[in-house]
This record gives C-alpha cells, sequence and structure tokens, in this order.
C-alpha cells in the first residue's frame, strides 16, 4: 500500500479550489439507479470511494461515460440484478458504506434489494438499524443471513408512512428517500438528517420528478409518483475538503484562499475555526486564511475552557473534529473535543502524543488539547493512517512538523481526497508519494 514521505516546515501560499463533496456524491450517484433515463453529474471528485461505487454500478449494467474530468453521464435502462448475487459484488459494497445507498433505489425500483455490511472508517459501530427500521415500516420485508452476513429486502409494493427516525443518519435518511420516492402516498420522515448532502440529494430528485416538501429541513414529506426521469445536477464543494484546508493553512502558518466553497452550505464550520483563533476572512464566497504566526483559543463567555462537539446538522459535522484537533495542537489555550458520534475515532491522537503533542485522551469520546503555541514545535514520525479524517490530520501534523514524516496506508486519505499531494505541493508543501 502506497505512503507519503512528508518534508515538515513548509509554508504554503496560493490558491486552491475544492473539489466536489464526496458524501453529497455517494448519495446522488445511488439515486441515478432510480430511472431508465440519462441522469448527467458534474463536478465528480476523483476518489477512491467515488471510483468504487461507479465501478460497482458498472458492473450492474449501468452505462457510466466519462464527459469530462469531472462530469458522468449515468444511465441505468438496464440492471442485472444477478450481479447482486455474486462475491465481486459483495467485495465492491464492502469497500465504502456510501454502498449502502444502493439499497434504497433497487428496492423502490425492482422490489428486491441485497447487500453485505457495507464497509467505511472503522471508527466504532456503526449501525443500520435507521435504514432498515425505516424500510420496512415502508412495506418492506428484511431478511439476515448469519453466514454470510447478508441482509435482503423485499417488498411488493411500499407504501407511504410516518417513520420517525431513532437519529438522524445521514445515508439512513438518503436511503429512505430514494425508496419513498415510488411508495404509495406520502411518506413523512422525521428527524430526518438535513446535510447539504440531503438537501442537494433531494433537489435532484425533485429535478427528475419526485414530489419532495420540506426540503433542508429535518421534516421531509414525499408523495410517492410512478416514474423519474433524468436531470443534471451539480454537487457542491466538498465541506470537509473546505474545512481541512483551513486547519492545514492555519497550522503551517500559510497564507491561502480557499475559492468558491458556498459559503452559505458550510454551516457552523467557518465559525467552529475561529473559536479556535483562526482567522477565516469571507471574500465573497472564497475563504482567504492570512499567515498567523500565532493563534489563540477562546474560552466560553463565562471563562471556563471551551468544548467542540458534534452534533447532527446544522451542528458541527464529526467528519471535522480530527482536524480541529490537530489544530488545537499548535494553538495558545486549552479545548475539550468531544466526539460524540463515533467511539473509535480519537485514538490517533497517541500518534500525536509520540510527535509531542500534549492530549490527555479522557475516554474514547473526548480528548483534551493542551495548546503549546509556537514554544513547541511537532517532530517527524512514522505512522499510519487508520482512517479518512485522520489521515488529513496526520498529514497536517507532518506538514508542520520539524523534519520528515512518513505516512502508510494512504488509501485512506485517498477515499476522500482528490490527488491531495500534487494539489498540496502546488502550494508549496513537500509530499512525496511512494
Ligand atoms: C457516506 C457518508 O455520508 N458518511 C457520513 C455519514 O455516515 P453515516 O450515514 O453512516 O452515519 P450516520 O448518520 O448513520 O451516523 C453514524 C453513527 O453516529 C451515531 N449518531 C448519528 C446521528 C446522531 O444524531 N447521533 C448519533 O449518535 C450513530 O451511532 C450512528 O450509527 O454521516 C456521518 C455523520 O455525520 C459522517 O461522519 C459520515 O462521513
Ligand atoms: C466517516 C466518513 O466516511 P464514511 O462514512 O464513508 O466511512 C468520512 O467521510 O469522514
Amino acid at each position: 500500500m502506497a505512503s507519503f514521505i512528508i518534508e515538515g516546515g513548509h509554508r504554503l501560499k496560493g490558491e486552491i479550489v475544492p473539489q466536489g463533496a464526496k458524501n453529497e456524491a455517494l448519495q446522488v450517484i445511488c439515486a441515478t439507479l432510480l430511472t431508465e433515463e440519462e441522469v448527467v453529474i458534474e463536478n465528480i471528485p476523483d476518489i477512491l470511494d467515488v471510483n468504487n461505487l461507479i465501478a460497482l454500478l458498472k458492473d450492474m449494467g449501468v452505462e457510466v461515460r466519462q464527459l469530462s474530468p469531472d462530469t458522468y453521464s449515468f444511465k441505468a435502462s438496464s440492471i442485472d440484478l444477478e450481479f447482486t448475487k455474486t462475491e465481486d459484488y459483495m467485495k465492491k459494497i464492502a469497500a465504502l458504506r456510501g454502498s449502502i445507498m444502493i439499497i434504497g433505489p433497487l428496492l423502490a425500483r425492482f422490489g428486491k434489494a441485497v447487500v453485505p455490511r457495507p464497509g467505511g472508517d472503522k471508527i466504532g459501530r456503526r449501525r443500520l438499524d435507521t435504514h432498515f427500521n425505516g424500510i420496512m415500516k415502508l412495506g418492506a420485508k428484511l431478511g439476515f443471513d448469519e453466514e454470510k452476513q447478508l441482509f435482503s429486502l423485499s417488498a411488493e409494493r411500499l407504501r407511504g408512512q410516518y417513520i420517525l427516525l431513532d437519529e438522524a443518519s445521514v445515508t439512513g435518511t438518503a436511503n429512505l428517500l430514494m425508496a419513498a420516492v415510488f411508495a404509495e402516498g406520502e411518506t413523512v420522515i422525521y428527524n430526518a438528517a438535513c446535510e447539504p448532502y440531503v438537501e442537494q440529494l433531494s433537489k435532484m430528485l425533485v429535478g427528475m420528478g419526485a414530489k419532495i416538501e420540506g426540503i433542508g429541513s429535518n421534516r421531509l414529506i414525499v408523495n410517492g409518483v410512478t416514474r423519474l426521469g433524468g436531470c443534471r445536477h451539480r454537487l457542491l464543494p466538498d465541506m470537509i475538503e473546505v474545512g481541512s484546508f483551513i486547519g492545514m493553512a492555519a497550522m503551517t502558518t500559510s497564507e491561502v484562499t480557499i475559492k468558491n466553497v458556498s459559503v452559505g452550505n458550510l454551516g457552523i464550520i467557518p465559525e467552529s475555526f475561529r473559536k479556535l483563533g483562526i482567522t477565516v476572512q469571507q471574500q465573497g464566497d472564497d475563504l482567504y486564511i492570512p499567515p498567523q504566526e500565532s493563534y489563540t483559543i477562546e474560552s466560553f463567555i463565562d471563562g471556563s475552557i471551551l468544548t467542540l462537539a458534534d452534533a447532527p446538522w446544522p451542528g458541527l459535522t464529526p467528519d471535522l473534529l480530527s482536524v480541529m484537533l490537530v489544530v488545537a495542537t499548535k494553538a495558545e489555550g486549552c479545548v475539550l473535543i468531544h466526539q460524540k458520534m463515533f467511539e473509535s475515532r480519537l485514538f490517533f491522537v497517541d500518534k500525536l502524543i509520540d510527535m509531542g503533542a500534549q492530549i490527555i485522551l479522557c475516554d474514547p469520546h473526548r480528548a483534551t488539547v493542551i495548546g503549546l503555541g509556537d514554544r513547541f514545535r511537532l517532530r517527524g514520525m512514522t505512522m499510519t493512517s487508520p482512517d479518512i479524517r485522520a489521515g488529513i490530520s496526520l498529514l497536517i501534523a507532518a506538514m508542520s512538523a520539524k523534519g520528515v514524516s512518513t505516512i502508510h496506508n494512504i488509501d485512506q486519505i485517498d477515499r476522500g481526497y482528490q490527488n491531495i499531494d500534487l494539489r498540496l505541493n502546488r502550494l508549496g508543501a513537500n509530499i512525496e508519494r511512494r
């Protein structure tokens, strides 16, 4: 498996354009299965997770054409459901989490779907109850083959229902929404996830002919239709990549402009970095991060130590807490990072501690970071990337460190960040892929 060799201490300077959003891409690519007509999607990132999903759809019989480097046409006029019984299908589903979102469309259009446990980050338990409970409420039968660890769903017809989700699951909401578009009558999905990813999916489905109200809220109302047509859709910039670049700029004392970020869709992300003391200036739809020799973590109004915690959208996304944690190691002051959703996402702090950072892992969900300001610089090290966001965070740490670092298992970074070495080297980083 490939590695990055990083020479730390180089400042970055210039402009960077964020890729299209990974998590939106995974949803809307699955949604192309809902119609036999052509769907064109623009701004698709060239990353492992997305390429694996596209390859899976091709194997299922979807005609896929790459119209330009980031624009693809999908035509799911004939689907080979036999393929979903093969070992190859099982292996490909297991490569990424987003693949779970093919069950909603398959069930809606063909009345059946099988899926093994999906892959994705190993960041703790990631149950699928929200998906299956919702889909069963619409009238599907669920089977589970213990030996093969295979879920199967079937339904003669789906019927609209009131569904109150037990948690605002992102992929769960997307799956239910796609299952509900053909369900007879009205489906209400309450406590729906309302990340921009889901909003974008809803808009695309409406563009295809679906009837959805409450878009962008946590109460989605779907009125079933009998067919969907083609459409053209453009992905938003990847807000997690935008956040990663903010953190990277601050940590490496760099001057970076992040272009065309779609500020209105970043929610609380810029403000959360500002709480760490980082200057984030909005210039039109760009974010300008000036070079900052030092930055100081704010306290709460009553003087107590700041906590950054994830919460369902519009709260702070859990996918940026690892980056924020790394960035805090170089700040002046103290912060408690509380990763509520995932229970194994903070273990990578061991590597930062070895690099010299002052962090106390209080329990699997909470870490206290004591920022050392410019009194200490992390030292380069050899490490392995456990998951996508820990991976980018370790890359940021290595870029700011004294000396050379090696990060193994960079597939984890390539899952979600397009040509990250080349794009950062263009700004002045020194990252070699080996
Ligand atoms: C492909 C994709 O889109 N992946 C994203 C999606 O994963 P995914 O859709 O798999 O994550 P879910 O939203 O289902 O949540 C994952 C886990 O978080 C916990 N949970 C979830 C919601 C909640 O309000 N409280 C709570 O505790 C649950 O234990 C759940 O199992 O959403 C996650 C949460 O934003 C992100 O980290 C992932 O990047
Ligand atoms: C957890 C993530 O991805 P996935 O859900 O695909 O594992 C992520 O993007 O941070």
